[in-house]
Parts: structure tokens; sequence; C-alpha cells
């Protein structure tokens, strides 16, 4: 029976995969992990390298074993699973990878062509499916060319398809966009994101670049030294983060708080109060920051600052110069506390803020 959007396709229970490290030391890469990931959703996984991620991703479709604990995948207990048992999982996940992993004897249509081959396609059944998942993925015209002549995105549009060629339910995307220049990152995660809404495909993507997750991630989960630190709705778990690990992330995506540096660079050149607040779709908006200095006949210029998205909802932080009488700048910023975070810097004359305030969110 097909899993129905939302139910539970990849389960982790207690998963721990344990290597025997140098000199006999073990390297707990996963250790003892409990996560499900919804059928039909994008699920990131996100670390810094080591974190475990490659291993996690790996127990899914037993390319690792677990040491204890388990992995379910679309109802299968993968735990003991002999090669034979395991193949018919195998063939319902798509995996690619950062090095595209292609095979650079075989043309693109080659490529594409080798999964349907080992599962017993017939010749012409193959050519019909190489042709349609090459216009999925948009590169039809190239192919009988040679990987080696192809750009690093046209390489990953070919791995997609060779990934997607036996109709799998989940694909799994090691550090898919790694290798690849911004603007084609862009375009692969588009892809990734039409694989996912318009074929139903849950797509799980490993991941150290904040970036990524920002933009096509429903839920993440964040990783550290083998264990899930923090695990939620993308939107919630980085616009409000717990743990400093993915604190860290939020802030070399979104560059929108200004360090200590700036924070004494804008109080030397402007005279008012200088108030950082924050911008997001739950408590502040722009639209309420205006409205709330025009009530206490505040001006407020914006001097540093960002909005963008995460998981397609606004969110960021704006830094702003008060000016006007004391008073009402007291009132104004009491009025901006009451919709929205708000950190106050003071001014030159009187600086205010912890020594690292630029770096906390
Ligand atoms: N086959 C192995 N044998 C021994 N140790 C391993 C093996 N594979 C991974 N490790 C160790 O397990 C830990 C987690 O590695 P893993 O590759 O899963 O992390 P990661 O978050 O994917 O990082 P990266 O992005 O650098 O691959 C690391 O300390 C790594 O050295």
């Amino acid at each position: 029976m097909p899993t129905a959007t939302g139910e539970t396709i990849i389960s982790f229970r207690e998963a721990a995969k344990v290597f025997d490290g140098r000199k006999g030391a073990e390297v707990r890469a996963v250790d003892g992990v409990t996560l499900d990931v919804r059928a039909g959703e994008i699920f990131g996984v996100i670390g810094y390298s080591g974190a475990g991620k490659s291993t996690l991703v790996r127990l899914v479709n037993a390319l690792e074993r677990t040491t204890s604990g388990a992995v379910v995948v679309d109802g299968t207990d993968l735990t003991g699973l002999s090669e034979a048992r395991l193949r018919p999982v195998r063939a319902g996940i798509g995996m690619i990878f950062q090095q595209f992993n292609l095979l650079s004897s075989r043309t693109v249509a080659g490529n594409v062509a080798y999964p349907l081959e080992v599962a017993g396609w017939s010749a012409a059944r193959r050519r019909e499916r190489v042709r349609e998942l090459l216009d999925f993925v948009g590169i039809a015209d190239k192919a009988d060319v040679y990987p080696a002549k192809l750009s690093g995105g046209q390489k990953q549009r070919v791995g997609i398809a060779r990934a997607l060629a036996t109709n799998p339910k989940i694909l799994l995307a090691d550090e898919a966009t790694s290798a690849l220049d911004p603007e084609t990152t862009h375009d692969v995660l588009a892809l990734l994101q039409r694989v996912n809404r318009e074929l139903g495909i849950t797509v799980v993507v490993i991941t150290h670049e904040m970036d990524v997750v920002r933009s096509i991630c429903h839920r993440v989960a964040v990783m550290e030294h083998g264990k899930v630190v923090e695990l939620g709705d993308a939107y919630q778990v980085f616009s409000a983060p717990t743990q400093e690990v993915t604190r860290r992330f939020v802030s070399t995506a979104l560059k929108d708080r200004p360090s200590v540096a700036v924070i004494e660079r804008l109080r030397t050149r402007h005279a008012g109060r200088i108030v950082t607040v924050g911008v997001d779709d739950v408590t502040g908006s722009s639209a309420h920051v205006t409205h709330v200095l025009r009530e206490h006949g505040v001006d407020g210029t914006i001097v540093y600052g960002g909005i963008t998205e995460v998981a397609e909802r606004p969110y960021g932080s704006l830094t702003v110069e008060l000016v006007g009488p004391d008073d009402a700048v007291r009132a104004a910023l009491a009025g901006l506390r009451s919709v929205t975070d708000v950190v106050d810097h003071g001014t030159a004359r009187d600086p205010l803020g912890a020594p690292d305030e630029g770096n906390d969110r």
C-alpha cells in the first residue's frame, strides 16, 4: 500500500552507528537518533562536517547498518535484513551525491538507463523512460553527451534523473549542491522542489549550508556529535533556535544582525538611539515597526539589516536609528517590545549591550 502524505515513511528509533576509529577508539557517528520523516515532505539534516549526517542517511538505504536501535523504511525494519530482502527496500530509494558519481564511459542517456537495465526493463521501455526523465530535469538535448562535457549543474540533473528512474518514493540528497555555484545551486534546489511537489517524492536533504534548508526544507534536524540537538518545523527551528550550533547556522545565512564593530560605527555615525528589531510573521513585521514609531512621533531610519525567507515565510531584523524626545523614544521602545524582540544598543554617549551582542540572535 502506498504511504499516505504525512504518515511516517522513515523512522529512526534510538539508531546508533559506532565505527572502530584509530587505535581502537570508538567513533559514535550516529548516537541514539530518534526521529520520523513524513511522507511527502522535504526533510533537512544540517550539521557541520563530522556531525554524522552522511552516516545517518546511509542507514536509510542500509549502506551502513545500525550498531543498535532500528531504522524502519516504508514499514520495513531494516535491522538484520539480508541483502536479498533489502533489494526491494533499496528499489524504493534514489540517492544523489555531491560528486554526482556518474559513469564517465556512458552518455547521459546511458547513465540514466543504467538502473533500468539492472532492474530488467526492456530496451524500448528504457528509451521511453529515459526521454521522459531527461525532459523532466531539463536536459533532453544532452542525451548523447558524455559527462565530461557537462557543467556541474547538468551533471547533477543527470544524477537526479538517474535516481528517479525506477520511481522511488524517497530521494536522499547528500550534499547535492555543495560542489555548485550559488546560481546553479538555486536551479538544482528548485528542481528538487519540483521532484517533491510534482512527483510526491519524499526528499531527505543532507547539508552543511543553512541556505539549502532555508529555501526548500519543511522540517529540519540539526545534528552535532552524532545526536539530533534540535528538530522541528524549519521556520520554528531557525526563528527561535535553542542551541548554539543552530544559532551559528542562522547567523551565517542571514547576516542581518550587526556585529559589535558595526554597532560601534553605527553609534558614531548616527546621533540617535540604535536598536535592532526582529521581523517575522509571528511577532513583528516592518509594518508594525513603522506603525509604533509613527504612533509615538519618533523618526526611524533604517541603518542596517535584512529580511529574507525561511521556509517561504519572512524572517530577519532591522537596525533602526530612533530620533525624537527622550520620553517619546522610551515609549516607542516599549511599544516595539510589545510586538517583537528588540535589542537596544543605546547611543555613542550611552552605549548598551553585551560585548558579544552582535553575534546573538
Ligand atoms: N567508515 C568509517 N570508519 C570510521 N569512522 C567513520 C567512518 N565513516 C564515518 N566515520 C566517522 O564518523 C563521524 C561522522 O561522519 P559523517 O561522514 O557521517 O559526518 P558528516 O556530518 O556527514 O560529515 P561530512 O560532511 O564531513 O561527511 C566522523 O567522525 C567520521 O570520521
